[in-house]
């Protein structure tokens, strides 16, 4: 499904109008039903509950009009408008909404009796939407501060009020939603990282339009990976396959520093599918593993003071070919030492599988960004890494990515996914991709290997490294969900995500199959 911005939806909306004569208050009614139908599906005993929709002067508060004669003339009586900013201009659509209106439903102003909320069962937000371009008055924060500490069921109509719906920006101060009732398309700032806190779930509704006439009339770029999008990707795994068949996957990290991250990456790769997976970590740690974990194949480098040194290069090119190695992790645990600096380079130069660059090994590459261009390379920073990659500011890139990934991508000819919260993906054609996952769960040591390994284990099994970026993000980023419903908050570790694996895979399966 397409993220679009707020000039996007303009676009859309004008060319509906221009190309398919679609009136906008048509688009008005359908909002309103939109969300009419949401809460009669959602909420019971709805004539007894008290529902105070907040107003504002644009079109999303003649959303909210709309809403009210929908409800009203549908039986819901205890329905409140509370105004905003109706003394000056409105929008031509919501005077004719409150024409239809007449005096059926009261109306309060909301700066005046905001404090009556605490009354109602229900709170729908029809204050700002798409139209929100600056910081909201101090009276108006107060109300917002006011109405999130009473803790009641809050449905946002497109936005939450007072977050930009281009760069997820809180105005000063936003009203935290429990579901966000979206037009046609999810709008970026939905899934920026600043307004986590405030979007809760995100429902599309396409107001009467196929979603087929809005993605062919919408230009952007910026997808959300959603149900539909990974299992369209995803294969279900053939019976009659041999392990020869699922891959070979070559894992190369490790240090004395840390010995935990590749085998977080092995046993990843292991199960996501992948048929064989090798180990290249320097002998000494190897030797704490060999007992434990025997379904992994390992092998042993030679290390200066702990960390992997050069002369391993040959060896390993050997391994890629003599092995038919399909697909390459290289940096869990890695650690960093001018050796391995080098033998990751010169490896990175002459290697010709797809491989992932993680962790350490990422802090390596700034140099040779040129010589690796448009190879089958995918690299995973987080934050901190990606700073270290560009030289940006971690505040700057969380606060531009997906303009900084971008030009990343574009200037460097390399895929990218860029790790956090509703996770990044580039793909080499500047397509980004977003995970709609934003779950704390996964802010977890290790949970980087995992995903590296994951990645590298799809790719072995014959998926594109487009789409392996794309699946193995979201496989990830379910493990939590899946999680969050069996266990919890809090307590997923690294290893748990590798268990959940399987399961997330199945979930996807499933969804595929009815
Ligand atoms: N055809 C259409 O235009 C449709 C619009 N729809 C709704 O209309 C919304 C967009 O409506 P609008 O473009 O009228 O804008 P909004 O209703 O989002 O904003 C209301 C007005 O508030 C003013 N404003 C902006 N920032 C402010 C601030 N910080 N303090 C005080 N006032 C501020 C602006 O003048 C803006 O026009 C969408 O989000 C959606 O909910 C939907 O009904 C679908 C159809
Ligand atoms: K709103």
């Amino acid at each position: 499904m397409k993220l679009v911005s707020s000039e996007d939806i303009r676009k859309f909306e004008y060319r509906l109008e221009k190309d398919y004569g679609v009136p906008p208050l048509l688009l008005m009614e359908n909002a309103a039903s939109f969300l009419f139908s949401f809460i009669k599906e959602n909420f019971d005993d709805l004539n007894n509950k008290r529902i105070a929709i907040l107003c504002g002067p644009g079109n999303n508060g003649g959303d909210g009009v709309a809403l009210a004669r929908y409800l009203y003339t549908n039986g819901v009586k205890k329905v409140t408008i509370f105004s905003y900013l109706w003394n000056r201009k409105v929008s031509d659509l919501l005077k004719i909404q409150l024409n239809l209106l007449q005096s059926l439903v009261e109306i309060r102003n909301l700066l005046q009796n905001y404090l009556e909320l605490k009354e109602y069962d229900l709170i729908i937000d029809g204050i700002f939407g798409i139209g929100l371009k600056r910081e909201i008055e101090e009276d108006l924060k107060r109300v917002f501060k006011y109405i999130n500490g009473l803790n009641k069921m809050v449905i946002s109509i497109d936005v939450p009020s007072g977050i930009n719906s281009d760069t997820g920006e809180v105005m000063g101060e936003a009203i935290r939603a429990n579901y966000v009732l979206t037009m046609f398309l999810p709008k970026i700032g939905l899934f920026e990282v600043e307004a986590v806190d405030y979007v809760g779930e995100v429902i599309v509704g396409n107001l009467g339009i196929p979603k087929e006439v809005i993605e062919n009339i919408v230009e952007s770029s910026l997808n959300l990976v959603d149900w539909n999008f990974v299992k369209d990707i995803i294969r279900i795994p053939s019976k009659r396959v041999h392990k020869g068949k699922k891959g070979r996957v070559l894992i190369i990290g490790g240090s004395f520093k840390y010995t935990g991250a590749p085998i977080l990456s092995a046993l990843s790769a292991l199960r996501i599918g992948a048929g064989m997976v090798y180990l290249a970590v320097p002998e000494k740690i190897n030797m704490l593993y060999r007992g434990n974990y025997p379904e992994i194949i390992y092998i042993s480098l030679k290390d200066t003071e702990g960390y992997i040194s050069y002369d391993n290069l040959d060896y390993l090119l050997n391994i890629v070919e003599d092995y038919g190695i399909d697909s390459i992790a290289i940096g869990p645990g890695i650690g960093i030492s001018e050796d391995t600096k080098k033998l990751v380079q010169e490896f990175l130069r002459k290697v010709d599988k797809s491989v992932v660059v993680d962790a350490d090994a990422l802090s390596f590459i700034k140099d040779i960004l040129k010589e690796i261009s448009k190879k089958s390379i995918v690299l995973t920073p987080h934050y901190g890494e990606m700073s270290r990659v560009t030289g940006e500011s971690i505040d700057v890139i969380m606060r531009k990515r997906v303009e900084l990934g971008r030009l990343f991508v574009k200037e460097h000819q390399l895929n990218l996914i860029l790790k956090g919260p509703y996770s990044l993906f580039f793909d080499q054609e500047g397509n980004v991709y977003v995970n709609p996952f934003a779950n704390s769960l996964l802010a977890t040591a290790g949970s980087g290997d995992v995903l590296t390994g994951i990645i590298a284990g799809l790719v072995a099994q014959g998926y594109t490294l487009r789409e392996a970026c794309i699946l193995g993000n979201f496989v990830h980023g379910y493990t939590s969900v899946l999680w969050k419903e069996h266990k919890g908050n809090i307590g997923l570790k690294a290893l748990d995500i590798v268990e959940m694996i399987p399961y997330s895979v199945e979930e996807i399966i499933r969804r595929k199959s009815v």
